[in-house]
């Protein structure tokens, strides 16, 4: 019974896929949304987590309306940013700009912020932000045009990926580490399991 539920993940983000695996949790269907990210002027980073992930998912709530099969599923979507102090990073796409997010982020705290909105199947939205802080040890240039050679900064928010070679610039983490990576798992299977999303069935062997 409690398997007909189904689950959208309005995302293209492999990683996001990864971390609901992760869980047990295998959504039914990915609609990734297309969507303007640029922040608003003087938008809160965390601010701009919580609109862009509301967003996602209402989108893919007006573009799964009415389709068979589709109308009481879960919904979820989220949002990752990164910040230093309030000046928000985005996804770099250029080198020069993936070079600035990582000169700017060298031998000083962050923050990532990741916004998560589920929409229930009675069309309740809930919604939170989790934030990490963390810090990087100071890069050295070499470290800087390296880490650009490898690509892994590409379509990361802050222009790097911490479950990569990031992942060794990393002196402190204050929070969740899935958050940075771009789905706080604790807080989203709660948020499901809150909403009466049966997560323990999904936890079968093999
Ligand atoms: C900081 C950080 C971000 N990221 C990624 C997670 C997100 O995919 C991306 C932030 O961009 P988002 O706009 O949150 O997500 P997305 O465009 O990749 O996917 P979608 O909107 O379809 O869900 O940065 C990492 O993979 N590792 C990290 O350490």
């Amino acid at each position: 019974m409690a398997l007909t539920q189904k689950l959208i993940l309005a995302s293209g983000s492999p990683r996001r896929v990864e971390l609901l695996a992760q869980a047990g949790i295998e959504p039914d269907r990915l609609m990734p949304m297309d969507l303007d990210e640029t922040p608003k002027r003087a938008e809160h980073p965390r601010s701009l987590a919580w609109r862009l992930a509301e967003e996602k998912a209402r989108a893919a709530l007006a573009a799964s309306k009415g389709e068979p099969g589709w109308d009481g599923a879960y919904i979820i979507a989220a949002d990752t940013v990164v910040s230093v102090g309030r000046r928000i990073l985005g996804k770099p796409e250029l080198v020069s700009d993936a070079s600035s997010a990582l000169h700017l982020l060298s031998g000083r705290s962050h923050r990532v912020y990741t916004g998560i909105c589920l929409i229930t199947p009675t069309r309740a939205v809930r919604q939170k932000v989790v934030d990490t802080k963390v810090r990087f040890k100071r890069l050295s240039t070499r470290d800087i045009e390296s880490y650009i050679a490898s690509g892994q900064w590409r379509g990361k928010a802050g222009g790097y990926g911490i479950q990569g070679i990031a992942g060794s610039f990393v002196v402190k983490l204050i929070g969740s580490y899935t958050n940075v990576v771009g789905l706080p798992l604790q807080e989203t299977v709660n948020l499901l399991s809150g909403e009466g999303y049966d997560i323990h069935s999904r936890w079968t062997e093999g």
